[in-house]
């Protein structure tokens, strides 16, 4: 007997299969090895990532610029658990922070603690972060924490309260999802570090987290990114999904809050910013560069699995 997968069925099966590869270790050797694979798995990538180097990552950040957006750049990587890469990484960032400034770019830097330390001791990863965060402060910008894993929200959430009482440049990303982010925004206003709000990438259990999808994350987020514009604090509100970003634009305009220090921000390849430049908002474009780009390209086909069509395109050449 046949078994018939209904469409969402399959939706849901890929993005399992997908967010499985993606911490597949074995499959990530065998494509980088690969003469075959190597290079279809990197046009794929290639729509969502600012390149593999940082003059590579420079050049998509003068793009963005030119096209009236901010950027912030990653240099991606987590989950470090040797200190001295987590040493050598830090350097690599303290890099891209000079080249900012080589180049008058309109750029923050973003990262996660634990690819700085965070997760072999917490005193290697305040003294790198401090590191960046001074130097990005030296040439007048932010650096933004991203968010990891429930398990982590504690450990990174204090991390970021040490950070920001000798840093006054130092920003946090909130998940929507979370049941615990209305409560941790409260504390977070009180700091003066940029906030950003996303939907939150990880896997999940209903105890921590509204389901990927559901109503009541789509509700939580609207109210919580309301909030965070209302408050006067500075907030990116970071999200692809259309129907969001128009009830925020009414909001914004009904309010009249235009004024507030918001922005939107969205992922290389994915959104449309433009189209938020072009009715007068502060815009900005999270680009991500590096080597380790098989984790970030599976997470992102997950996300939406019909991206899988275009990521067939993209390996075989066919994009316009
Ligand atoms: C700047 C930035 C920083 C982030 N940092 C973190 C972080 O630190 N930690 C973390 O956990 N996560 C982070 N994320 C990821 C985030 O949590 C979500 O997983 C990701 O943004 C997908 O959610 P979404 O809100 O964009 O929309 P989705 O929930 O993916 O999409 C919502 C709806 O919009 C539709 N849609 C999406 N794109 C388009 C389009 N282009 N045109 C038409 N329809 C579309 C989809 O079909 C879907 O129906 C970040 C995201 C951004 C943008």
């Amino acid at each position: 007997m046949t078994t018939t997968i209904r469409p969402t069925d399959a939706r849901l099966l890929a993005a399992d299969a997908l967010r499985h590869l993606a911490l597949d270790e074995r499959a990530k050797a065998h494509i980088e090895q690969d003469q075959v694979l190597r290079p279809l798995f990197e046009r794929m990538a290639a729509r969502y990532i600012g390149g593999a180097t940082l003059p590579e990552c420079l050049e998509r950040i003068t793009a963005v610029n030119a096209q009236g957006h901010a950027a912030t750049v990653d240099y991606m990587g987590e989950n470090t658990r040797d200190a001295a890469k987590a040493h050598a990484e830090t350097e690599e960032f303290l890099r891209l922070v000079q080249a900012l400034q080589g180049r008058q770019f309109n750029s923050s830097v973003s990262l996660d603690l634990s690819h700085i330390g965070l997760i072999i001791e917490p005193e290697i990863c305040h003294y790198n972060a401090g590191r960046i965060a001074a130097a990005a402060r030296e040439i007048g910008t932010e650096m933004i924490v991203s968010m990891e894993w429930s398990a982590r929200t504690d450990l990174i959430l204090a991390a970021y309260e040490r950070l920001c009482s000798e840093h006054s440049n130092v920003g946090i990303t909130c998940q929507a999802r979370l049941h615990r982010t209305p409560a941790d925004l409260d504390r977070l206003l009180t700091l003066p570090g940029k906030i950003r709000l996303v939907k939150g990438a990880y896997q999940e259990t209903a105890d921590v987290a509204y389901p990927r999808g559901s109503d009541e994350l789509r509700a939580t987020f609207l109210g919580l990114a309301c909030r965070l514009i209302a408050s006067g604090h500075p907030c990116s509100i970071a999200t692809h999904d259309p129907d969001l970003l128009d009830e925020l634009e009414t909001f914004i305009t009904a309010g009249g809050w235009r004024a507030q220090p918001y922005e939107f921000e969205m992922l290389t390849g994915l959104g449309n910013l433009e189209g938020l430049r072009q009715r007068g908002h502060p815009t900005r474009e999270y680009v991500v560069y590096g080597r380790e780009w098989f984790l970030y390209l599976c997470n992102r086909l997950a996300e939406e699995p019909e991206r899988l069509f275009t990521a067939v395109a993209d390996a075989l050449g066919a994009r316009p």
